[in-house]
């Protein structure tokens, strides 16, 4: 089998992080603190990568110059919570652009208006101090987000638990394995509800009973 990413990509957004992370030996999960900045927000999509100076997003308006729809924009900010490097006017011109999301190690800002356009960002923080935009930086190479390395073209999951990179070369291997420990935990699930459910009928009958 060999799958086009847009079909792993589609297939990995359907599941939860939990069981991605799982299939990796618990492995490729980014730092805890790289969260959804809206309720709700989830992604998937295959990395394009960006390496910015701290607090600068001069190479955030190159990457949406660049990217291709239906990519996830990733950015190692260097961990700066000190200055937004993304809002919701780079959110909307990326929502244009087709992009799926963003995973930004730093800050962002314009949360309601992001949650407004639809447009999935994760983020360390978020910050109404504006960037700079000097740069330098660069495209498409590899970086360090969240403590994890990401290349190019890996793929991104984000959901209300966190987010994981599921590197490219192994992304079939995972998916099954991701789609195998889903369907383990949903049996896993009935049985112990169906067992809850044996025990309150019996308390039930024992009510009656007496
Ligand atoms: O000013 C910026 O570059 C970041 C921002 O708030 C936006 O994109 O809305
Ligand atoms: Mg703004």
């Amino acid at each position: 089998m060999t799958l086009s990413t847009q079909q792993l990509s589609r297939r990995l957004g359907a599941l939860p992080t939990p069981n991605i992370g799982d299939a990796m030996e618990r492995l490729g999960v980014l730092d805890a603190s790289i969260k959804p900045v809206w309720p709700g927000a989830r992604l998937a999509g295959p990395a394009f990568t960006v390496w910015t100076r701290a607090g600068d997003n001069a190479y955030l308006h190159r990457a949406l110059a660049e990217a291709t729809p239906g990519d996830v924009i990733v950015v190692n900010g260097q961990g700066d919570e000190s200055r937004a490097l993304m809002g919701d006017l780079i959110g909307a011109r990326a929502r244009n652009a087709g992009i799926a999301g963003f995973v930004i190690d730093g800050a962002v800002r314009d949360a309601a208006g992001l949650e407004r356009l639809g447009m999935p960002v994760f983020a360390r923080s978020i910050s109404p101090a504006g960037p700079y935009k000097n740069g330098p930086g660069s495209l498409a190479g590899p970086v360090a987000v969240g403590g994890v390395a990401v290349l190019p073209g890996d793929i991104m999951i984000g959901d209300e638990d966190g987010t994981v990179v599921v590197p490219r070369a192994r992304a079939e291997e995972v998916l099954l394995a991701a789609e195998a420990v889903r369907v383990d935990e949903d049996e896993r699930m009935r049985t112990i509800l169906a067992q809850a459910d044996k025990k309150e009928s019996g308390v039930a009958g024992a009510c009656v009973a007496r």
